[in-house]
C-alpha cells in the first residue's frame, strides 16, 4: 500500500492548527500509520533537507524547523503521495489555492505550516528517516470498503 510522510511544522503547532490539519487527512479517508511529536535535531533535519543544502535559505529553514516541536506522521491510502500534495498546496502559500492547507492557513514560504513527500521514493526515504519500523502500525481499516472499491 502507498504511504507518505507528512510533518506539521513548528509554526502550525504554535498556532494550534494541528487538529485541523490531522482532521483533513482523516476525513479524506487516509489511514494513519504513525504519528509522533518530535523536537527535530539539526542532524535529522540536515538529512531530511539534504537536497536543499546549497540553497540560500537552508540555514534559515533548519532554524525554523528546529524552533519547536513538529508532528511527524505517516498516512496510507490509494495515491496518497499525490493526493496529500494536492491537499497541502504549493510550496509557496501565495500560489496555493484556497481550500488547500497552505492556501487556507499561511501566507509565506518560510512559514508554510506543513511538509509532504513529493514522490513515492522520497516518501520511503523520509519515513525511514523519521520512524523506526516498529513505530509503523499496521491496523485493519474497517471503513476501507466504504472509501474505495
Ligand atoms: N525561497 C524560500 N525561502 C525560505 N524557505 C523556503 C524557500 N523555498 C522553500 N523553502 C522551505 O523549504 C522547504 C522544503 O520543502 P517543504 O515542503 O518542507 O517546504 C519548504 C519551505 O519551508
Amino acid at each position: 500500500a502507498e504511504r507518505t510522510f507528512v510533518a506539521v511544522k513548528p509554526d502550525a503547532l504554535q498556532r494550534r492548527l494541528l487538529g485541523d490539519i490531522v482532521r483533513r487527512f482523516e476525513r479524506k479517508g487516509f489511514r494513519l500509520v504513525a504519528m509522533k511529536l518530535v523536537q527535530a535535531s539539526e542532524d535529522l533535519l540536515s538529512e531530511h533537507y539534504f537536497a536543499l543544502r546549497d540553497r540560500p535559505f537552508y540555514n534559515h529553514l533548519v532554524k525554523y524547523m528546529s524552533s519547536g516541536p513538529v508532528v511527524a506522521m505517516v498516512w496510507q491510502g490509494l495515491d496518497v503521495v499525490k493526493t496529500a500534495r494536492a491537499m497541502i498546496g504549493e510550496t509557496n502559500p501565495a500560489d496555493s489555492r484556497p481550500g488547500t492547507i497552505r492556501g487556507d492557513f499561511c501566507i509565506e514560504v518560510g512559514k508554510n505550516v506543513i511538509h509532504g513527500s513529493d514522490s513515492i521514493e522520497s516518501a520511503r526515504r523520509e519515513i525511514s528517516l523519521w520512524f523506526r519500523e516498529d513505530e509503523l502500525i499496521c491496523w485493519e481499516d474497517h471503513a476501507e470498503h466504504w472509501i474505495h472499491e
